[in-house]
């Protein structure tokens, strides 16, 4: 059964109307975000902030009402998948390569609700590449930096030979093997003060709700 799905539905439980919803990027969020276009369609009142054109799109398609980032001062509620958290609410996302957008949208939300299956909570963070959102320019000089911080950064591309993947924000995505974290606050600080980098995929002192998913159906709430 569908772990994610059971995890991205019930985290809709936390809009209601009126409210102002950031809406994440990846395969589990697009649960919340499908059932959001449902409740919308029976007269649910919501504006969205999507985290990348590929939300855009799917919530232009389910009839969601969008408005842009720089309208609004602040977001009620987001929701967003992650690819691993740690029971401190520490999170590792940008596998789907959104992560600037997820943390500027998430950094201005009342409540940033992560909806994850039960495989991506770990006790300690690192054995998913950690995704660093880096400039073209000199990107090979950029990765040289980022590895003296202790992990091996390789350029990521759509596959074998082809052009590296780019951004909704015209940047490329260096994926970080660190194994793992011991220290992710401190890292996510190392990281943004290199030139170059633009933002990491660590969120920390962000997530203030965990909803997991398991494929037995159950769904556990952590906040
Ligand atoms: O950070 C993200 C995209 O940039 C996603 O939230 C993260 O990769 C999880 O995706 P999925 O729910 O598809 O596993």
């Amino acid at each position: 059964m569908n772990a994610k799905k059971f995890a991205g539905e019930k985290a809709v439980e936390y809009v209601k109307d009126g409210m102002t919803v950031g809406l994440g990027t990846g395969s589990t969020v697009y649960w919340s975000i499908t059932k959001l276009g449902n409740l919308v369609k029976e007269g649910l009142n919501i504006k969205g902030v999507p985290t990348s054109k590929e939300t855009e799109k799917l919530a232009k398609e389910l009839g969601i009402p969008l408005v842009s980032m720089s309208s609004v001062d602040h977001l009620d509620v987001t929701i967003d998948g992650a690819d691993e958290a740690n029971p401190n609410f520490e999170l590792i996302k940008g596998g789907g390569g959104a992560l600037l957008r997820e943390k500027m949208v998430a950094s201005i939300s009342k409540q940033f609700i992560v909806v994850i299956d039960e495989s991506k909570f770990v006790n300690q963070l690192g054995a998913f590449p950690l995704p660093v959102e880096i400039v073209p320019f000199s990107w090979e000089t950029t990765l040289k930096t980022i590895n003296k911080l202790g992990c091996t950064p390789k350029l990521r591309i759509k596959t074998d030979s082809s052009p590296p993947f780019v951004s909704d924000n015209e940047n490329y995505i260096a994926d970080c093997y660190f194994e793992n974290i011991e220290n992710p606050a401190e890292l996510n600080l190392q990281l943004n003060m290199i030139p170059g980098v633009v933002e990491n995929g660590l969120f920390i002192n962000m997530a203030d709700t965990i909803v997991l998913g398991k494929t037995n159906g159950d769904v556990t709430v952590m906040s």
